[in-house]
């Protein structure tokens, strides 16, 4: 095999180049699954799964076939580029999965110190704890009250992980949960910190702990200890800059003594790894996430990871009823965590007769001919359009978007970000003609057109705007909307901030693109009245389960679906599952030695 015959992309063989450089005479194998490896990782895999690709042809169009498991294992054994778990090189093979070494630590170190941290119970007044519960959790009659035993596990762990789509009462149970904790002896002094991968999603926490918390049955002492500011990920653990180094972690952790993070399904691996390393070992960490929903953009899937093998083994159950008055069946759960995951199941958004709600569960529970069933039936808040056409899309997108650029033209920004969030288009992808950029691009021009705005202009009246690069100076991320406005100074772009609006010359802006329609990637952790999500009409490895799950569930009153029945049906059939290794560590690796001093940096420090 000649490697320079291979369709390797330029990240690939800048890997391959490297690894050559510190081994010379490493074989073609070894370079090839290095390779292999690095288009993984470009696709949210953590590691290579060798049992799922030996003996396959990786590149369809190349005659190369990959050997046998065990041969290709015995090959990667015999290179010096490849160690074992705690060797010190470029790749580890670990339980049959390849991974990058510093990938392989951060899965390591987060299993290591997410299970001692499960392990290590805090102590609890139970019966202050019976007791915050039962008041905080009066007003609930489902049975049983899943959100009181999450709040309780929170209370009893210093991990807790709890999944629920939306409107299942995450916000309801984490401002009790949080009230119950100030309310344990001394536990008015905790320092709680909020936060979430992005700032959109740290604003609508921080927003809706502000609601939700002046209605609490508590002590206004209390109610002025529960934090009403949220930070993004990136601004709590100190990002600098582009650099994969961060201000604080092990040696110089977070001074929380509880930490909440919201849309943890948004969050990689490499960023829990390093969050949950500089969270001091005291610190109780509540992670809340849909584990549906789209994972990362980055590699892994930590938060569905989590969410395996969950339950109650007895002794839990026991404790729980104890506590809370509710009972809970009992299973012993195959991951380490198990019980300190709970799943909140019933939407009070989308309750009794919702299409969207049914619909959710349908496209989870890969029910291919329920979905295309239950969408025929013209429930008022679901619509389908089975023969779609761009024109016909273009149309339908004028009109969905004429009462935001109405309100544009007030120069209210308030009154444009409300209009914004009432209709929102969502795509499956960024290019091809149902994809982001064609659908941005074709619109503006109409819009420009009716406006008799010229066509090279980049800037008029109404242009929505996406940041795609985090600019710390000016505090504008990756993913934040723009609005433009008129203003007294000229043409201005107005985004959301915490005290209101703030407004920026366009050509001060980091990079951005309009965003009239977005990709569903881009709206996690973002909410919109209505929803027209536009699937491609060719089959594409991005529509999963996951991805048209995320999409109709950004709706809160109605959603409608441009799409060709069979690519309806190929997204709810597939689920897209990330090769990591994290959820077998959870399961199986017995607690943790303690590290030796510099094992962790050294590792992590490779390929950075
Ligand atoms: N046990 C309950 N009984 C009745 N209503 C409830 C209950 N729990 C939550 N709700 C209501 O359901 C709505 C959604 O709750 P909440 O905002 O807590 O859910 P969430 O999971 O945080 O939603 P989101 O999808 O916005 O993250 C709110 O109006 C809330 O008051």
């Amino acid at each position: 095999m000649n490697l320079a015959d291979l369709p390797l992309g330029p990240l690939e063989r800048a890997l391959v180049d490297s690894l050559r450089r510190l081994d010379p005479s490493a074989e073609p194998l070894v370079l090839v699954s290095a390779a292999l490896l690095c288009a993984a990782l470009d696709n949210g895999d953590v590691c290579l799964l060798l049992a799922r690709r030996a003996g396959q042809r990786p590149w369809v169009d190349h005659a190369f076939c990959l050997p046998a498991l065990a041969e290709w294992q015995a090959h990667l054994q015999a290179s010096s580029l490849v160690g074992g778990d705690g060797d010190f090189s470029p790749l580890i093979l670990d339980h049959g999965r390849l991974y990058l070494a510093r990938y392989q630590a951060y899965e390591r170190q987060l299993a290591e110190q997410l299970l001692s941290r499960a392990a290590d119970l805090p102590r609890v007044d139970e019966a202050q704890l019976s007791a915050s519960l039962t008041r905080l959790f009066a007003f609930n009659v489902q049975q049983p009250d899943w959100q009181r035993l999450a709040a309780a596990q929170a209370v009893r762990r210093k991990l807790a992980v709890i999944s629920g789509g939306p409107g299942t009462g995450k916000t309801t149970t984490v401002v009790r949960l949080l009230a119950a904790l100030l309310e344990q002896p001394g536990g008015e002094r905790m320092a709680i910190g909020l936060a979430a991968p992005t700032g959109k999603a740290a604003a609508r926490m921080a927003e809706a702990i502000r609601t939700a918390k002046a209605s609490l049955p508590i002590d206004e002492a209390i109610k002025a200890a529960l934090p009403d500011e949220a930070r993004t990920l990136h601004r709590l653990l100190g990002s600098r800059g582009d650099s994969p180094q961060v201000r604080h972690n092990a040696a110089n952790p977070l001074a929380l003594d509880v930490l909440v993070v919201d849309e943890a399904s948004m969050v990689d691996l490499a960023l829990m790894a390093k969050l949950v390393d500089a969270l001091p070992p005291s610190a109780r960490l509540i992670l809340l996430g849909d584990k549906d929903q789209l994972c990362a953009v980055e590699a892994g899937a930590v938060f569905a990871e989590l969410c395996e093998g969950r339950g109650f083994d007895a002794q839990a159950a026991a404790d729980l009823q104890r506590i809370t008055g509710q009972q809970v069946a009992v299973a012993q759960p195959s991951s380490r965590l198990g019980d300190a995951v709970v799943l909140l199941t019933h939407s009070h958004r989308f309750a009794g007769d919702s299409g969207i709600g049914e619909l959710a569960r349908r496209i989870n529970g890969g029910d291919v001919s329920g979905t295309l069933k239950l969408l025929k039936e013209q429930r008022s808040d679901l619509a389908w359009n089975a023969q779609p056409t761009p024109a016909d899309l273009l149309e339908r997108l004028d009109r969905g978007y004429a009462p935001f650029l109405a309100a544009a033209k007030s120069a209210d920004p308030q009154a444009a970000f409300a209009a914004f969030n009432d209709f929102r288009a969502l795509c499956a992808q960024r290019e091809g003609p149902w994809g982001v950029a064609g659908i941005n691009e074709a619109l503006e021009a109409r819009v420009k057109r009716r406006s008799q705005v010229a066509s090279r202009e980049r800037w008029y009246v109404g242009r929505p705007v996406m940041v795609r690069q985090n600019d710390y100076a000016l505090g504008l991320f990756n993913g934040d909307i723009g609005i433009c406005l008129h203003s007294e100074h000229g043409l201005r772009v107005f985004f959301e901030s915490e005290d209101g609006y703030r407004p920026f010359a366009p050509a001060r802006l980091p990079s951005h693109d309009s965003a009239f329609a977005m990709t569903v990637h881009k709206s996690q952790g973002s909410e919109f009245s209505e929803v027209l999500l536009a699937l491609p009409e060719q089959p594409s490895p991005l529509l999963s389960r996951s991805l048209f799950y995320t999409g109709i569930t950004r709706a809160k009153h109605k959603v409608e679906i441009w799409g060709l029945p069979a690519r309806l049906a190929e997204a709810v059939a597939t689920r897209a599952e990330r090769a990591a290794g994290l959820a077998e560590r959870l399961a199986h690796l017995p607690l943790p030695p303690p590290p030796p001093e510099d094992s962790g940096t050294g590792q992590l420090a490779l390929f950075d």
